[in-house]
């Protein structure tokens, strides 16, 4: 499943040759390319589990690409298309992503090779427990070692049952609720989790679009108000995404993609009756209220604005590439594009914004509920008495002018209540997300518009991200 069409690399050699290109830019001590390059292992497991009266045999990974700091962090993937390949390209691009947000983490992915539309639940959850199980024995999952989180196939229910199974066997770790992120709310998941990588995907156009020289070279211009969008994937990431960049940001979304075929209206789709759809009959086929086609490719090379593959890696190749007439490509996916089509692509002035800054939300917001898991206290306690002592000298600051003004001025006991209500656990979540997915751009954009060997904002991204790793490799003395 990894290799592309027309013979074109695997997904790890394309993320390798992507890392390259950034490499051949970069000024690094000799060795050092290799070793940040190279994934340090990938564990394989092959594990039984006695499903309706008979042993089925699964097999699973956790790779590890780059302990330069630890956690390992990276989410776990249940598709049919998981193998070492995958892991290691997976496993990769979280090191990088790490590095480019400034989560102190390495990079590490896991997956198991399973279709979960086969199984039912309790199937499910006895497949997660035994995969976790191998994984936990060997501190692969583990709070100070290896912290997974969701991915494609998984959800916050699995990593429930992941942080159950680790504190069964784990009973007198204190911190056990942070060996695993993007858990339910009370299992000491964070508010946000669930929707941060659309919610980032979100913050990070809207950054985009802040800068009119950016949008100009995606040959547009004006704001996200009105632009025509096409999803492919219609899961956690994509239908967030959608979601909101419909409903706040007044873009059009103009066709959405599945695995059975594919919607498209020019006057905009409704993004959450197609999501009601879609879980309810586990395919686009059938919706009511817009054209359809069996035919995603047309959808996907269709005149648009903004394409967010939100699906599936190596989706946009070399037999495609040459036909994609969106602008503006943001990776919601992990590695959509493949090395050869970027080339393709870049050549042909489409602005790519990479997976490794456009999906990493998740992972941000993965560290906010590994420390609030870490620190016993409600995320965001601390700051908000900070805020709220900061409230208190602006307040005394207007009650003085209240009193000064007399009669012509007054404030009003329900603003000096809101004043002080402090932000709760969602807006630190979403605030903190913003600021790293700004201040991510900035790096990012300060080499793509400062350097003239840098034409693109991948090549920018793995600059960024390898010149972080790579320091911190020095200070360990390596
Ligand atoms: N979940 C996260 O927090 C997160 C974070 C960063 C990156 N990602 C990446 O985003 C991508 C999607 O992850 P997700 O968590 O949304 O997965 P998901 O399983 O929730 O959703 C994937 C969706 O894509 C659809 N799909 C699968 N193959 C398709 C195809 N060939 N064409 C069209 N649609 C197809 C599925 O039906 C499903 O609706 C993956 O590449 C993943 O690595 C996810």
């Amino acid at each position: 499943m990894c290799a592309s069409p027309m013979g074109e690399p695997t997904f790890r050699e394309s993320v390798d040759l992507m890392f390259n290109r950034a490499a051949a830019l970069m000024d690094l001590p000799g060795g050092l390319e290799e070793k940040i390059r190279v994934c340090n292992g990938v564990y394989k497991v092959r594990f039984g589990v006695r499903l309706r009266g008979q042993i089925q045999t699964f097999t699973g990974y956790r790779a590890v690409h780059s302990e330069h700091m630890e956690p390992v962090k990276g989410g776990i993937r249940f598709a049919p298309s998981v193998d070492q390949d995958e892991v290691e390209a997976l496993a990769a691009l979280m090191t990088y992503k790490c590095a480019l947000v400034e989560a102190p983490f390495g990079g590490s992915k896991g997956g198991l090779c399973i279709d979960p539309r086969e199984y039912d639940d309790h199937e499910l959850e006895q497949i997660t427990r035994r995969f976790a199980y191998e994984l936990i024995k060997r501190d692969l999952i583990h709070p100070s070692q290896n912290v997974p989180a969701p991915d494609m196939g998984t959800s916050e229910r699995e990593m429930a049952w992941i942080a159950d199974q680790y504190a069964r066997m784990n009973t007198t770790d204190i911190n056990s609720r942070a060996c695993v992120t993007g858990k339910p709310l009370h299992s000491g998941g964070i508010a946000g989790r669930v929707e941060a990588t659309g919610r980032g995907i979100q913050y990070a156009l809207r950054e985009f679009f802040r800068h009119p020289d950016d949008v100009a070279k995606a040959k547009m211009s004006g704001k996200l108000d009105g632009k025509r969008v096409v999803v492919q994937g219609l899961g956690n990431v994509g239908y967030h995404a959608a979601k909101f960049l419909s409903e706040e940001d007044g873009a059009l979304v103009t066709g959405i993609i599945e695995r059975d075929g594919a919607l498209f209206d020019p006057a905009g789709l409704d993004v959450e009756r197609v999501r009601d759809w879609l879980v309810k009959h586990g395919g686009l086929t059938g919706y009511p209220d817009a054209n359809s086609t069996p035919d995603g490719s047309s959808v996907l090379e269709s005149d648009c604005d903004i394409l967010i593959p939100a699906a599936f890696e190596g989706v946009i190749n070399l037999s495609n590439a040459h036909k994609i007439q969106a602008k503006l490509i943001i990776e919601a996916a992990n590695g959509p594009i493949t090395a050869g089509a970027d080339e393709i692509l870049n050549a042909r002035g489409t602005i790519i914004i990479p997976d490794l800054y456009a999906n990493a939300g998740g992972v941000t917001v993965s560290y906010f509920e590994w420390v609030k898991n870490l620190s016993h206290i409600r995320f965001g306690r601390m700051q908000r008495r900070q805020e709220e002592a900061r409230h208190e000298l602006v307040l005394n600051e207007l009650d003085r002018l209240d009193t000064a003004m007399g009669d012509t001025w007054s404030l009003s006991p329900s603003f000096r209540t809101k004043y002080l209500r402090g932000a709760d656990e969602l807006e630190l979540v979403r605030s903190g997300l913003d600021d790293t997915m700004r201040i991510a751009y900035q790096s990012m954009r300060e080499i793509w518009h400062g350097r003239a060997d840098v034409h693109d904002l991948r090549t920018a991204a793995f600059i960024v991200a390898v010149d972080r790793v790579a320091k911190s490799y020095k200070a360990k003395g390596l």
